[in-house]
């Protein structure tokens, strides 16, 4: 496999900005992506087409333009771009594999399809081998999204040997809440070949301490990584709250993952979802992302209007 830069730090999970009769709009993406590297202070970006960019909800060519352009835009500014490249049909992941090898994509992330879905390790391993085997030199992940797709195989289990079946294995986007799973994967990988990206983005904390566990090097070396809906717009925030956990300061720490808690909480009081984030994102960085795709529908004016003012009322220990 091709020597790549170490993926660290924080990867957004990017929306997928459309036009107000819904239409993707790419025109706004090299914006994004000047916004995510100086605004956000991110250097990586994952996924384009994933959960918050709607990936299952846009055409097999919208998705190959998407990744073209996050790639074209991200050349010299974004150290990664991963693409989410999982589909209902395994001839159209596979399509979307060689796409994303073809146009010299960071990685690959793939989740369980979700309408027949596999019931065992066996078959959730079939359908990913045959995706990743059409991209034979691209990194490829594991996306793990069990309250989207209702596939609940734990990753525990899938990790186990795992790299015989897919030689470019090299990880797990983890997006669920439970810590148990993660933490035997953690303990189980000794030899620390796979990277766990962590995507929950309210319990960061609590998936740092369980990948400090170990041994803090893991997190010197940003073993452990995360990536989420909320970097977009608190991206920096939790870049703070990174560093003081290395500190350790960790009454630091838990003061900005109580602040990200609080905003999340109150809007998750009011329904978050990937419109909500469409929107958020809209007013914190001024691009504007457009509704979302049926059967999602816009974030109505009375939730933008309190998000925002919640956003506003922050006190975060940085002074901002
Ligand atoms: C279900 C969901 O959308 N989860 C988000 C989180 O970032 C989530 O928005 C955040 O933790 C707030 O609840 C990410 O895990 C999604 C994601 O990684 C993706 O879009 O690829």
């Amino acid at each position: 496999m091709t020597p790549r830069k170490k993926l660290e730090g924080l990867v957004a999970a990017t929306v997928t900005p459309m036009t107000p009769d819904g239409r993707i709009n790419l025109s706004v993406i090299r914006q994004y992506v000047d916004y995510l590297t100086s605004a956000a202070m991110l250097c990586c970006v994952e996924t384009v087409n994933g959960t918050t960019g709607e990936g299952l909800s846009l055409s097999i060519q919208e998705r190959k333009q998407l990744a073209e352009e996050w790639m074209c835009q991200g050349k010299d500014k974004l150290d990664h771009v991963i693409i989410h490249v999982g589909a209902l049909s395994l001839l159209e992941s596979q399509e979307l594999a060689r796409h994303a090898a073809a146009i010299g994509a960071s990685g690959i992330a793939v989740i369980a399809p979700s309408f027949f879905k596999p019931t065992n390790k066996d078959e959730l391993l079939g359908f990913l081998q045959k995706v990743a085997s059409e991209a034979p030199t691209v990194p490829f992940y594991y996306y793990h999204i069990p309250a989207m797709t209702g596939v609940k195989i734990r990753v525990e289990e899938l990790l186990d040997g795992i790299r015989e079946q897919i030689p470019t294995f090299q990880g797990v986007k983890f997006s669920d809440t439970d810590l148990l799973d993660l933490a035997q994967c953690i303990n189980k990988n000794e030899r620390e070949q796979f990277v766990f990206l962590y995507g929950v983005d309210e319990q960061l904390l609590s998936a740092l301490a369980i990948g400090a566990n170990g041994a803090v090097g893991r997190l010197q070396k940003m073993y452990f990584l995360f990536f989420g809906s909320t970097y977009n717009y608190l991206g920096r925030k939790t870049n703070l709250m990174l560093q003081a956990f290395a500190k350790p300061d960790l009454a630091l720490a838990r003061k900005y993952q109580f602040l990200m808690g609080e905003f999340l909480s109150f809007v998750i009081k009011l329904g978050f979802g990937v419109a909500q984030t469409k929107a958020v994102m809209t007013s914190v960085s001024g691009i504007p992302m457009g509704p979302p795709r049926l059967p999602l529908v816009s974030a109505s004016e009375e939730f933008i209007a309190k998000a925002k003012a919640k956003l506003e009322s922050i006190v975060w220990p940085d002074g901002d």
